[in-house]
């Protein structure tokens, strides 16, 4: 045992000073999605990829031959054509991608309501790969006094390739905290009343002023390799109990309102139907007119504006389809400020709500 001296006539003063407490009362509230490249040029694009990418709960590969494979041959071409789809939906006022901005509003949204003063509850945001980092904003949110966290993953649906990153990335930086913060994550809410009620109306409102109407309104959730979900992944049936919840909402049945997969990746097989052959292969059988709603992303972003918006619309018109509608996601409408407000406030019981 070691004893600290005390000098002559400073008996009883420690020779050493105890930083002043955080004040630790306030509670954080971390929104996480995705993530996005920082502009559109070829090693922007690459940087991006290669963090998404080298995730190993995405790419379930030994880095032992998916590492060269990606830094090799993939690396080099991918970019060109990620970067080419990015620069046709970039946000050039912000000069970011629109999945920042919308994840940025929602958060802003959110302060609004609940505004810190009166709160103590503290909202910002974040992006898996990219900027700004889970890691910074954590700690930043630690740094302005909050002994609390909730992290929220800005997915419906639970998949161990975006839920339990995000959550992932978060558990890494508390490991090199020397004092964390109480931590909670959100689970997944593929048919929570209140986010089916939200999806609900923005489908509605948005058919509403179409002018014209669709013969079929397919439901379009990004895909996930088959082997994934035969591992044990639950994503398809979050996906499945999605479409339950909103056929049942608006009245349709599921040949009025079918589900399929965009975003193939790789040679191995994904989740089917595949949007793109589906949606190709309507005309054929006599149905030209459709709407296109993506109910597993709360923001648009370069999966729905450009693969939906542009590429399957292309594809739908060029074999026979005559009209074509992308709805727009959650992005930063006032349901989607709602439904984030209902589930927060939920997860946050027993630690105090924002207006407790
Ligand atoms: C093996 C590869 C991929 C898996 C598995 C995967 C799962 C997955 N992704 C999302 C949501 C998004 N993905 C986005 C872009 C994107 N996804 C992949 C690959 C996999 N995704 C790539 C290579 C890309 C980049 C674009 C491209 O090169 O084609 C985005 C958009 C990001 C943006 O900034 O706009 C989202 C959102 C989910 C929900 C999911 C599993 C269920
Ligand atoms: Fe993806
Ligand atoms: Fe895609």
């Amino acid at each position: 045992m070691s004893y600290i001296e005390c000098p002559p006539g400073q008996a009883g003063k420690p020779s050493w000073s105890e930083p002043a407490p955080a004040q630790a009362g306030r509670i954080g509230v971390l929104l996480v999605n995705l993530g996005t490249p920082d502009g559109t040029g070829y090693w922007a694009i690459r940087r991006y990829l290669s963090e998404f990418l080298s995730d190993r709960r995405v790419i379930e590969a030994s880095p032992l031959w998916w590492q060269p494979l990606l830094q090799g041959v993939i690396l080099s071409r991918r970019p060109f054509r990620t970067g080419a789809a990015y620069r046709e939906i970039w946000n050039r006022e912000k000069d970011e991608s629109p999945l920042r901005s919308f994840t940025r509003a929602q958060a802003e949204n959110l302060r609004a309501l609940w505004p810190e003063e009166s709160t103590g509850v503290v909202v910002d945001w974040a992006m898996r790969y990219g900027q700004p980092s889970v890691a910074e904003r954590l700690q930043g949110l630690v740094d302005q006094g909050c002994g609390r966290v909730l992290l929220v993953p800005l997915y419906p649906q639970y998949s161990a390739t975006t839920t339990a990153t995000v959550n992932d990335a978060a558990f890494r930086a508390l490991m090199r905290m020397r004092r964390q913060p109480a931590i909670r994550t959100l689970p997944s809410f593929p048919d929570h009343p209140a986010y089916i009620r939200a999806m609900a109306e923005r489908i509605r409102a948005s058919l509403q002023q179409l002018g014209w109407e669709p013969e079929l309104l397919i439901g379009s959730f990004h895909g996930l390799p088959r082997r994934y979900v035969e591992a044990g992944d639950p994503y398809m049936r979050e996906c499945k109990r999605t479409m339950v919840a909103l056929r049942q909402e608006l009245g349709l049945d599921a040949e009025r309102f079918p589900m399929t997969f965009q975003s193939r990746f790789g040679r191995e097989p994904w989740l089917e139907p595949y949007t793109d052959d589906y949606v190709a292969s309507l005309p054929a059988r006599g149905i030209r007119r459709i709407a296109v709603v993506a109910p597993g992303f709360l923001s648009d972003c370069v999966e729905t504006l450009e693969e939906l918006g542009s590429e399957l619309r292309e594809e739908f018109l060029g074999v026979g389809g005559t009209r074509f509608h992308l709805l727009p996601c959650l992005n930063d409408s006032a349901g989607a400020t709602s439904f984030l407000a209902t589930l927060v406030q939920e997860e946050l019981a027993g630690w105090s709500s924002p207006h407790g």
